[in-house]
């Protein structure tokens, strides 16, 4: 079952059990749900790098919304050629496709930790996401870095991605300048928001994150 926000009516029950108390998960926390962790930040700020890290340290399962919407492009589905060419401009994918993907992804998991990469990028996709899991995160993480410096990662990137050209960087900033910064700043209200300085080595910024999670056990 996921945790319900009150105001809303959910679209859908998950039949989802997380039975989590300290002993079972590490997680100090007897509610059957599971937990979420959002991971926001620019392009390049090193929202993968720091989740393979704390996969292999805290047991979460990481979805990356990026990652799950090209795999639809490589199996050409019925979105593939709509999401291709969203990508290809570095603008955003419909709510209704991407929640799918990533409601489909925890539902089919035998975890019940989830990093969640990558999303929401705008307050639509926030407030679909809640409105069609009656949920939201636990956490949100935001790594904060110069936008020089994530310019410089993406373009070293070398992973033969679509969108890892100038042009598509500068408007995948624009667009997270907008659209981003204003569901950062929602769960900033929300006491939800952990930000996370992404300057540095990849140790020195997982050991800005490692603290985070350490405290949940
Ligand atoms: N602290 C760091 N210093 C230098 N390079 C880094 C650092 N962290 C990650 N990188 C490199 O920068 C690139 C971007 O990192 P990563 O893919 O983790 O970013 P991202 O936030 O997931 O980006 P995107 O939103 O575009 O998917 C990768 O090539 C990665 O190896
Ligand atoms: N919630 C999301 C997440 C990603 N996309 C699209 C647009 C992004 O530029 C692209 C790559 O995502 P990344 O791997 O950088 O996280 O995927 C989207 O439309 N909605
Ligand atoms: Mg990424």
């Amino acid at each position: 079952m996921w945790r319900r926000v009150s105001s809303l009516s959910p679209l859908f029950s998950s039949s989802k059990s997380c039975p989590r108390n300290q002993a079972e998960s590490g997680v100090s926390d007897r509610r059957r749900i599971p937990f979420v962790t959002f991971v926001l930040g620019g392009p390049g700020s090193g929202k993968g790098t720091q989740c393979t890290r704390i996969v292999e340290n805290f047991g979460f399962t990481h979805l990356s919304a990026g990652d799950l919407l090209r795999h639809e492009i490589s199996s050409n589905t019925e979105n593939g050629s709509m999401i291709l060419n969203t990508i290809k401009e570095g603008k955003i994918v419909p709510s209704e496709v991407t929640v799918k993907l990533i409601q489909k992804a925890i539902e089919s998991s035998e975890n019940c930790r989830f990093l969640i990469d990558g999303f929401p990028r705008t307050e639509e996709n926030r407030i679909a996401y809640e409105r069609v899991t009656g949920s939201e995160p636990d956490i949100v993480l935001f790594f904060d870095c110069p936008e020089e410096e994530m310019v410089k990662r993406v373009l070293n990137r070398n992973q033969g991605r679509i969108d890892d050209n100038l042009d598509t960087v500068k408007e995948r900033l624009k667009v997270f300048t907008k659209l981003n910064l204003p569901v950062i700043e929602h769960y900033s209200k929300k006491g939800k928001l952990y930000k996370i300085d992404g300057t540095g080595s990849e140790d020195e910024i997982y050991e800005r994150v490692r603290p985070v999670f350490a405290a949940l056990r």
